[in-house]
This record gives C-alpha cells, sequence and structure tokens, in this order.
C-alpha cells in the first residue's frame, strides 16, 4: 500500500470520530477495544518488510574486518568490489548459485544460512543496503552495494 502521509487525515482501523455530549467536542473510540481518549490516534507506521539474502565481501576499512571465514581482513575496498562483481558475473552467467557463493564466500554470519538474512524492515538495516533491498523485486539481485560492513550483492527473496 502506498506510503502514509504523516498528516494521515484517516484513523488506524477499528478507531472511529465520536461528539462528546457533555463537553460538545470530538473524542475517539476503538470499536474493538472499546477504549476511548481525546487526542487523535496517529496511523500505524507501516511496518513494510521485505526478505533477502545476500553475499558481503569486507575489507579493511569495513566497520568490523574480520569474520567466520578470515580472523584478520586487509584486502583493500577495491579489492571487495572486484571479488563481489566476480561473483556476481558468475550468478548471472548460472555457474554457481546465489546461496552456494554465499555459503562458502560471504563475510557475513549468514553464510551458514546461503546468505539468508530473513525478512526486515527498512529501519533494522544500513540505509544504502536497506534501499537497496526495497528497490528490488522479488528474485532480483542487486548491484554492487557500498556499506560500512563492506560491499554486497543482495537477492531479494520475499
Ligand atoms: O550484521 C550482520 N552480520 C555482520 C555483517 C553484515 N553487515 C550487514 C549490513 C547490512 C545487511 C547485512 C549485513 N551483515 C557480521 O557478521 O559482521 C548480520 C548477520 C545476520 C544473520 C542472520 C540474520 C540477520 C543478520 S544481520
Amino acid at each position: 500500500q502506498p506510503k502514509r502521509a504523516k498528516s494521515d487525515p484517516t484513523l488506524p482501523p477499528n478507531w472511529v470520530e465520536r461528539m462528546s455530549r457533555s463537553r460538545g467536542v470530538k473524542y475517539y473510540f476503538n470499536v474493538k477495544t472499546k477504549e476511548s481518549r481525546w487526542e487523535r490516534p496517529e496511523p500505524e507506521q507501516e511496518k513494510k518488510t521485505v526478505t533477502a539474502s545476500h553475499i558481503l565481501c569486507k575489507h579493511r576499512d569495513s566497520r568490523r574486518p574480520s569474520s567466520w571465514r578470515e580472523q584478520n581482513i586487509t584486502r583493500t575496498k577495491e579489492e571487495a568490489i572486484d571479488i563481489i562483481k566476480k561473483h556476481r558475473q558468475d550468478i548471472v552467467d548460472g555457474k554457481v548459485t546465489f546461496e552456494d557463493v554465499a555459503r562458502t564466500e560471504s563475510d557475513c554470519s549468514s553464510a551458514k544460512r546461503g546468505g539468508d538474512l530473513g525478512p526486515f524492515t527498512h529501519d533494522k538495516m544500513q540505509k544504502p543496503f536497506a534501499d537497496a533491498a526495497f528497490a528490488l523485486e522479488v528474485g532480483e539481485l542487486s548491484d554492487v552495494v557500498i556499506s560500512d560492513s563492506g560491499v554486497h550483492i543482495i537477492k531479494r527473496t520475499a
């Protein structure tokens, strides 16, 4: 559904506007919980999630230049970008599957799950990563994405 504006005039589900006869002013009533309140309830901030997997190649300037596969990561960011581009090409050429590459090559602990991060809302991941993941269609593979953790490619799965 479309993103709701902060000043959204509609009310969240089950809430109705009523008039208080005694005070002659509006109040709000939840027809489900029978709760009533004077202040207008805010529309729920939509909790849209996407489910995605990724392959991460860390480098020496990564936030944590260490991983399950390499105790002290010293490659440069440029080298990490080249490595991720090669993985992406192999996946696109059908030489390997995304999950198999993630399992052996990803510097993220999600490597154990074929790179699967599970479902997440936009606010839960670093912005560049979240922006890229939320821009993908289901099944789509991202371009190279740079975050403070390193260099990623992302596949949206749901
Ligand atoms: O932040 C994680 N792992 C970091 C590396 C990393 N940095 C990320 C930044 C954005 C998205 C995924 C990312 N993974 C690490 O292992 O140093 C996560 C691991 C897992 C494992 C399962 C599900 C979610 C997550 S998020």
